[in-house]
């Protein structure tokens, strides 16, 4: 278990904490913390606050992930899914939503916008060679290995 420490941002006491909404689920529910309704036009895309604001564990990153309801019933997707949240942002959460839908798409306070999951993020150690370990594939990609 990690220990995640969270803040509610001022004026924010009303909207949710981030929630699981199984108990097996991988995501935690982000909800808006828009001040009044924002509507998504077609095309266009916003940065909705949450109201919160984390502290984890160094080791640790959190990923923003769309909600496939709202994908397939409204096109509203993460324009940069999967949003990174860095161990040490101290900032508020936001959520950079677009609507690739052909319907505006009104977002309201309290509601359920995009998922936050937890990973645990190896650090690496650079170590520069002039050539690198043999492999089957060796530089084959993108489509190397057929359709
Ligand atoms: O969907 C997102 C993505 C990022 N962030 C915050 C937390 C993250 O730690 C910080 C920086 O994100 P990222 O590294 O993706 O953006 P950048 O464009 O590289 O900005 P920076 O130069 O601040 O790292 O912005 C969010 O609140 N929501
Ligand atoms: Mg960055």
């Amino acid at each position: 278990m990690h220990y995640v420490q969270i803040h509610k941002l001022p004026g924010h006491d009303d909207v949710n904490i981030p929630e699981k909404m199984s108990s097996s689920a991988s995501g935690y529910d982000l909800y808006a913390a828009v001040e009044e309704a924002v509507v998504l036009h077609p095309g266009e895309r916003k940065l909705i606050p949450t109201g919160i604001a984390l502290a984890m564990p160094e080791g640790l990153e959190a990923q923003i992930r769309p909600r496939s309801g709202l994908a397939l019933k409204h096109g509203i997707t993460c324009l940069n899914t999967p949003g990174t949240i860095d161990a040490d942002y101290r900032g508020e959460i936001k959520v950079l939503l677009i609507n690739l839908g052909q319907e505006p798409f009104a977002i309201a306070r309290n509601e359920r916008i995009a998922q936050m999951v937890f990973q645990e993020v190896p650090a690496v150690q650079f170590e520069r060679v002039e050539v690198l370990s043999d492999t089957v594939r060796g530089a084959g990609g993108f489509g190397h290995t057929g359709k």
